[in-house]
């Protein structure tokens, strides 16, 4: 573990709220740790990776961790921070409904005996425009006999789909469902395998990763005659910071699960 600001010769600012930051050295961990070093009211006290022990942070100062990894890693370091006393932020990806459970009910077990519970924020985006999209895709999906996901990033994701198309599709799948939509309309017959992409909950998903990009999304909406386009582009990682601010902020009065930065906006 570093210290967050080279060697430390005085005690933590007690008036700051303590964030350590898990995938510090990453695309999204270094803008984050600029961020939060940029922060009048946080204080950077520890930047951690692979081979540090996320335990060590109950005696770093830090009130929250903040977890952009690898999706095979983040789950146990979001367990692992609970049980170090911390809240969390987490923007990696790869969560299902079963490891979204197992944090629900870790964190039930713990706040039972706290006076102040442990929360923990996990967003699939903290983009603003991104949040958007997803909740303008949710809010149309019902009007539309198709609807298709398209994301576009960088090639050097690991995962396919992104985190935040698997969630625009569930978003999207839910609305038709709650209006008695039946499945989209789709007379393929034969395909090359993946030609008609990932389907996600009946909504076809396809992912595109190309050099120069970073985090782009596409929502395809269809009628007889007509289509709406919900696009959202991420064009620098800038676009993430103030999402992930607002969660770290929030978070520490937030006990238990929450997912999705929209549960923090006020959206309506
Ligand atoms: N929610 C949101 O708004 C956003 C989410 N993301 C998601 O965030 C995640 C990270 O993305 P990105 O920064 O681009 O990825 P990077 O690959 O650039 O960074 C991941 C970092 O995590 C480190 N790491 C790997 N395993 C562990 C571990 N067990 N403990 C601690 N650190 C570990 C890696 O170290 P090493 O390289 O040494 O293995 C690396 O430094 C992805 O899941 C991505 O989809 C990305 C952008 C926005
Ligand atoms: O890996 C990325 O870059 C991103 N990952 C997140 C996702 O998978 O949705 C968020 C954003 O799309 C950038």
């Amino acid at each position: 573990m570093t210290p967050g600001a080279g060697p430390r010769t005085t005690l933590p600012d007690v008036t700051k709220l303590g964030v350590a930051v898990i995938g510090a050295a990453g695309r999204m961990g270094r803008a984050v740790c600029e961020a939060v070093d940029g922060a009048a009211d946080l204080e950077l006290v520890a930047r951690l990776g692979e081979d540090d022990d996320v335990a060590a942070l109950r005696a770093s100062g830090a009130s929250v961790g903040v977890d952009f990894t690898v999706p095979s890693a983040t789950e146990a370091n979001v367990h692992a921070l609970i049980d170090a006393g911390l809240h969390a932020v987490v923007g990696t990806t790869g969560w299902t409904d079963e490891s979204l459970g197992r944090v629900r009910e870790h964190l039930d077990r713990v706040n039972a005996g706290r006076e102040q519970g442990l929360g923990v924020l996990i967003a699939p985006n903290f983009a603003l425009s991104a949040v958007l999209a997803m909740r303008f895709a949710q809010q149309a999906a019902r009007f539309f006999e198709s609807a298709e996901v398209v994301e576009l990033h960088h090639p050097d994701k690991v995962d396919a789909p992104s985190g935040t198309a698997l969630t625009t599709a569930r978003h999207i799948a839910a609305a038709r469902a709650e209006a008695g939509l039946g499945p989209v309309p789709d007379a393929t017959e034969k395909q090359v395998d993946g030609a008609r992409g990932a389907v996600v909950d009946g909504v076809h998903v396809h992912a595109v990763r190309l050099r120069g990009l970073v985090a782009h999304e596409e929502i395809l909406l269809g009628n007889p005659g007509e289509q709406l386009t919900i696009r959202t582009d991420s064009f620098e990682r800038s676009s993430f910071m103030p999402g992930v601010l607002l969660a770290v902020r929030a978070v520490v009065s937030r006990p238990g699960l929450t997912f999705g930065l929209d549960q923090v906006l006020d959206l309506g």
